[in-house]
């Protein structure tokens, strides 16, 4: 196993998705994996990280820009390192109905998996909160309000991945 930190990046406008990195970056701790979480707005280098999350929010039908901007400009360091993607969307229990294949955006996620060489790329519920602001979030907010997120399912995954870490090189 790396014992290089794995690096969490996140795009979020409303804190969700940033919510979830948190919740990926403790999973991975107390599997013994060392991990950072960051805005990857922020994210300046790759380097010193011995793989990486990125995450980002489904926002009509794309990936948050900042996580779309992220894969774009780290894309040759990524695809030497160990890569899984998610993002954050449904505002309902569509996900657990069916696949993700009709989510509006997974094929953007789909497209950065492909460019980054990812293993894995996955989407989750989203949320709205019933106070959200701005165009058109506030509109939706009064129909589509809600936490779609699943705590445990996302703690699950990322405990996929520490143990995948833990495993070595494929
Ligand atoms: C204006 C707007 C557009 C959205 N578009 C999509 C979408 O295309 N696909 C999707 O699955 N979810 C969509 N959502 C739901 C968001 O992805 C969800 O609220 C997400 O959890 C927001 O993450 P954040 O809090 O990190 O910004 C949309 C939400 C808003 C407010």
């Amino acid at each position: 196993m790396t014992s290089e930190p794995v690096l969490v990046a996140y795009g979020s406008t409303r804190g969700g998705t940033a919510e979830m990195a948190e919740w990926i970056g403790e999973s991975l701790r107390a599997a013994g994996v060392d991990a950072e979480v960051r805005n990857a707005r922020e994210v300046r280098s790759l380097d010193g990280y011995g793989a990486v999350v990125l995450g980002g929010a489904l926002y009509t039908g794309r990936w948050h820009r900042h996580a779309r901007r992220f894969a774009r400009r780290f894309a040759r360091q990524m695809r030497t390192r160990p890569v899984w993607l998610f993002a954050s969307g449904p505002l309902d229990d569509s996900l657990t109905s069916g696949g993700p294949e009709k989510v509006p955006g997974v094929k953007a996620v789909e497209r950065a998996a492909r460019r980054v060489n990812a293993r894995e790329y996955t989407i989750f519920g989203g949320r709205l909160q019933a106070d959200a602001h701005g165009f058109p979030a506030a509109a939706m907010a009064k129909t589509m309000a809600g936490d779609f997120r699943d705590p445990q399912h996302v703690r699950e995954w990322a405990s996929g991945l520490a143990a995948e870490l833990i495993a070595g090189p494929r």
